[in-house]
Parts: structure tokens; sequence; C-alpha cells
């Protein structure tokens, strides 16, 4: 597949603060590529130098092979940055229709509408009368009005409730299969984790780790035996087995965190526990991300990540 996003040693410096340090990578099309990483990280810069919204420092950012701020290039793409702006004084219909005049082959206002979850009541609202999540529609509307190949969506599901945020990236894996190459960022690793198919880690400005979420968990985490007893043993008994280095029960199910998985199996089934469900499985993102990041903190199951 054809490489259409590029960074080469990309720097972008404010004032005497490097917010990106030397990144390189490239996305090839109908990939799906989650960028995760710290606050202040420089993600969100990354995604402007990308979108050709700010200039690097440093280095060169192209996109189907050209410069960002190319005619060509711009008709091809659609972004959704965190701040939501739009124009005031214009019905949601108005604007749309106005974004859509720009590009060749607009969507059909019917499939953006059933893409973004609008509804048609909205259509005729001033937009300064919608509330956040109608605005983070409209905002995603935007992006897509012109039918674009490549997507880059900063934050995209930050204040949506649960259905809704599974209601997008259902959409998105949508517009993935069709063949769009989308590029976004999240703090909910969760998600990052279900659903792109590569991972791009940054740690304050530079590249620490790009794979799928698969490899980047074999590679940074240790695997999970799992099961349930029909016998119960004790903390101290499974603390001691071999190949285990960390031990979680509740109730009758047992997580036994490996040095090595085949090895474990294999002294469970030497040794005949009563046991049954056994699974195993890989360590967990958020491993990942305490491994290449640093400090973290749970806040409900997902994981938000402070800057060191
Ligand atoms: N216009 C600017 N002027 C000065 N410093 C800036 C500017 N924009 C970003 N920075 C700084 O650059 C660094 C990276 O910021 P960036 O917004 O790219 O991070 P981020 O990874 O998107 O963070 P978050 O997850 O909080 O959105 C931060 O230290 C930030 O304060």
């Amino acid at each position: 597949m054809q490489t259409i996003v590029e960074l080469r040693n990309v720097t972008k410096e404010f004032q005497q603060k490097k917010a990106v340090k030397d990144v390189s990578f490239s996305i090839k099309q109908g990939e799906m590529v989650a960028i995760l990483g710290a606050n202040g990280a420089g993600k969100t810069t990354t995604m402007r130098m990308l979108l050709g919204l700010m200039k690097p420092t440093r280095g060169t950012v192209s996109l189907f092979q050209k410069n960002p701020r190319q005619k060509e290039v711009l008709e091809k793409i659609g972004g959704m940055l965190q701040e939501v702006s739009v124009m005031d004084s214009l019905k949601v219909r108005e604007l749309i229709q106005l974004i859509q005049s720009y590009y060749q082959n607009p969507i059909e206002l019917t499939t953006l509408l059933e893409l973004t979850g609008l509804q048609e009541e909205d259509w005729n609202q001033r937009t300064e009368k919608l509330s956040g999540g109608q605005k983070r529609r409209l905002n995603f509307a935007l992006a897509l009005a012109g039918n674009p190949d490549l997507l880059f969506l900063d934050e995209p599901t930050v204040g949506m409730d649960v259905t809704s945020r599974e209601q997008f990236w259902k959409k998105m894996k949508e517009l993935n299969r069709q063949g769009k190459t989308i590029l976004f960022t999240t703090h909910y690793l969760q998600e990052a984790d279900e659903v792109a198919g590569r991972i791009i880690m940054i740690n304050k400005g530079e590249v620490v780790g790009d794979g799928t979420p698969a490899h980047l968990k074999e590679k940074l985490t240790k695997p999970r035996v799992m099961f349930q007893e029909r016998t119960p043993y004790t903390l101290d008994f499974y603390q001691n087995f071999p190949f285990v280095e960390d031990v979680q029960k509740e109730k009758d199910k047992v997580t036994l965190v490996a040095k090595n998985s085949d090895q474990l199996l294999k002294e469970i089934f030497d040794r005949q526990l009563n046991i049954y469900h056994i699974e195993v499985k890989l360590g967990r993102l958020e491993e990942v991300f305490s491994q290449l990041l640093g400090e973290k903190k749970e806040v409900g199951n997902e994981m938000f990540l402070d800057a060191k």
C-alpha cells in the first residue's frame, strides 16, 4: 500500500521548549493509527503539523507525497481538533453545505447524518445553540463533509457518553474498511487497543513505541494465565508456584502473571491442579504505558496518564 503520511525528522520548538523532537514515522493507506501519550507529550502539535496548521521548526511533513497545504492535499483530508470552534451565525446545514462546497466529491447529506449521529432536528439549529456533544458531532460532520481519504481526529470521543463512543467507533471502523486512513489521538487506552491496527506512543515529544497493540503487549508485558478453581488454593500456594511473578485472586477466579506462560502451564498440568476454564492472555496496554511512559493513575476502567 502507498505511504500517504510521512514525517521525517520533525522538530517543533515553541520559544525554548521542544514540543516535538526529531520525530519520524510514515503511515500507509488504509491504516487506523492511534497516537498515544501523556498530557503535553506532543500529540496535538504533531496533528497540527500534519494538518498543515503549523510548520515544523525542522524536518519535513508530507501528505500524499506533497506539502500538506497544497490544494490537492486539502481536498483529500479532514480534521477534527480538540477545540470546538464553529461559525456561530450559521445554521448547521448551512455550515456543512459551505464546507462541502470546497470539495469536489462531498459526502451525501443523508450519509453524513447517519455517520455522525446528528439528528434532522439539529439541521436547522444555529450552531451556537448546540450542546457540547452536538457541537462535537458537528465538528465530526465537518471533518467528514468532503468525503476525505485521510482523517485526523484529535481526542474525538472526549465528552461522549459510552453509547455514543461505541457508535462512533463502529462508524470509524466502517469508514476504515471502506479504505479510509484514520489517525487519531486518545487518552482512553481501551479504545485504542480495540480499534487501532497500530499504536504510536509519544513521550516528551519523542516516539517511544510503534506497533500493533498485540506486538507492543507481547514485547513489553508479561502474559497472564487465568482460570477458575474447583478446589480453592491459597494465595501463598500460587505465590510460591514456579514461573509465577504475581497473583490476583477474586473468589474462585485466579490470574497468575507468568514469567513464562508455557512453562507455567506445564507445571499446572503436571501438578494436576483442580481448575477449569484456563486461558492465556497478553498483558494490558496500561502496562505497556507504564513501561514506556512512567507514572499512571486509574480512573474507572480507563487509565489516564500524568506527564512526568
Ligand atoms: N502554541 C504553543 N505555544 C507554546 N507552547 C506550546 C504551544 N502548543 C503546545 N505547547 C507545548 O508543547 C507541549 C506539547 O503540547 P501538545 O498540545 O502537543 O501535547 P498533547 O500531547 O496534545 O497533550 P494533551 O494530551 O494534553 O492534549 C506542551 O508542553 C505544551 O505546553
